[in-house]
């Protein structure tokens, strides 16, 4: 039988939005029929056109407005939307963190975990200006070189000066390397020819220490006018401590090629997260949100209910913040994680701040649990802070064998949470308390959550 759809490409309908996707999508219904519009709130009336039909759902976009949230935020920067930098920033933050923690609730109701209690979302005071690092690309748009993020779905740039929700002066850093670039007559890099020199401009500032490392990303190892850039950054930013070219000559999406050359300063810049000192390179992964990152992990260290006798597993442990924080409340922490670098960062940082009672493997965490059972090693508690696909099955089996008291799951994808926690519950552990979601990216549609799982 050939299907139809109650709706065509390019009519306009009128509708009712009735739910919000996990992307930030609103949902219209037509015969049952489901629309996803952007910046279409829940409980708005609209009327919409008709973008692309596929064969259970559609596209659309508003083409006016019959009735408005009252949750709606209307001073909208096209452009946040047309990159995804904010997608959110049409929704009050009292309603984006309502959003979060029905988007957990429902999840946990969907796998039938409909007694599971989901706390209201963490929010921050000031949701906007959290992030301490900043990778733009830099192209050249109608004979001007430009700085600005990629429009949603495309590589087309769109550019920005104010970002909205990294920090305003990182905001300025950039705006300051992109005159300098302009004023140098310095070649912003071409995608399409793989030609020009200039592909991105990476920034990161430490939240306490306001310490700046600038990374100017070249296709060619050639950078001219270097020493004059590198003078006039550091006149005009007197924060920036380490300059570096990174080269980067491959056509991938990979943003940092192997080849860092200092320019100036420093290969390191050094910030302070959970009253300890990180030391970060180009190359490290670290937390966007310093602010929020301490309230999570606080919270997941407040859930490890430690006394300081316990052996504790911190797997997929990136730097080591985690395995770092909770050293002092730990007999021993035995880190895991399978990026050598990161490894390497964890022990740095373990010596920076004088902590000896912590061992860090590079290794697959499932691989790793497995070994360490085997040679007889008995956590009392583990913690994991998985990347988005959530934990390995082996892992959950290494980790319920090994049967340490409680596991506290530090998540950033509340799907294959929900998925996780299931599958504890069939190996005897069940959720103590609530699950807490903490909004560590607000104006977005992430979510990350805490829990605490004790055995049965
Ligand atoms: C969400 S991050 C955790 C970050 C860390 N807690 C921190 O604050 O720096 C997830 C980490 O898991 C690592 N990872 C991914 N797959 C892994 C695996 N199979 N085994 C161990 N680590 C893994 C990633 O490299 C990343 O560092």
């Amino acid at each position: 039988m050939k299907f139809t759809a109650p709706v065509e490409k390019n009519k306009n309908y009128t509708a009712t939005i009735v739910d919000l996707t996990y992307q930030g999508m609103g949902v219209a219904k037509i015969e049952d029929f489901p629309i996803f519009i952007t910046n279409a709130l829940p409980g708005e009336e609209v009327e919409l056109s008709v973008t692309k039909v596929a064969k259970s759902y559609a596209f659309g976009r508003v083409v006016k407005f019959i009735k408005e949230s009252p949750d709606r935020v209307n001073n909208i920067d096209v452009a946040y939307t047309q990159t995804g930098i904010a997608p959110l920033q049409h929704l009050s933050y009292p309603g984006q963190l309502a959003f979060k923690q029905h988007q957990v609730e429902a999840l946990f109701a969907k796998a039938h975990l409909d007694d599971v209690k989901v706390n209201e979302t963490i929010g921050m005071e000031t949701p906007y200006h959290y992030r301490n690092k900043a990778q733009v690309p830099v192209r050249e748009i109608r004979g001007q070189l430009e700085t600005g993020f990629y429009k949603r779905g495309s590589h087309d740039v769109v550019p920005i000066e104010d970002f909205y929700i990294q920090d305003p002066e990182i905001d300025k850093a950039i705006v300051v390397v992109r005159d300098l670039l302009r004023r140098f007559h310095i070649d912003a890099y071409d995608e399409e020819t793989n030609t020009g020199v200039v592909k991105t401009v990476m920034v990161r500032r430490g939240y306490y220490s306001h310490e700046m490392m600038v990374v100017i990303v070249t296709r060619t190892h050639k950078l001219s006018m270097v020493n004059e850039l590198v003078e006039e950054i550091t006149k005009a930013l007197p924060e920036v401590k380490s300059i570096i070219q990174n080269v980067n000559s491959a056509r991938t999406n990979v943003l940092l090629g192997q080849t860092d050359r200092i320019h100036f300063g420093s290969s390191v810049i050094h910030d302070q997260l959970m009253g300890l000192t990180f030391e970060i390179s180009a190359h490290s992964f670290y937390q966007v949100n310093p602010q929020q990152t301490e309230r999570l992990y606080n919270l997941a260290i407040e859930k490890a209910q430690l006394a300081g006798k316990e052996n504790v597993v911190d797997a997929y442990c990136g730097i080591g913040t985690i395995s770092l924080a909770v050293a002092k409340h730990a007999k021993q922490v035995y880190g895991v994680e399978i990026v050598q670098d990161a490894i390497s960062d964890a022990k740095t940082n373990a010596n920076l701040n004088g902590i000896d009672n912590v061992e860090f493997k590079v290794a697959k965490a499932e691989t790793q649990m497995e070994r360490w059972h085997e040679a007889g090693l008995q956590p009392d508690v583990i913690m994991v802070d998985p990347p988005r696909k959530g934990l390995a099955p082996e892992f959950i089996t290494a980790a319920t064998d090994a049967q340490p008291s409680r596991i506290v799951y530090v998540s950033c994808n509340p799907a294959t949470l929900v998925r996780d926690v299931q599958l504890f519950m069939e190996k005897g552990y069940h959720l103590e308390g609530a699950v807490q979601p903490v909004d560590q990216f607000p104006q977005t549609t992430s979510i990350e959550s805490v829990v605490a799982l004790v055995k049965d």
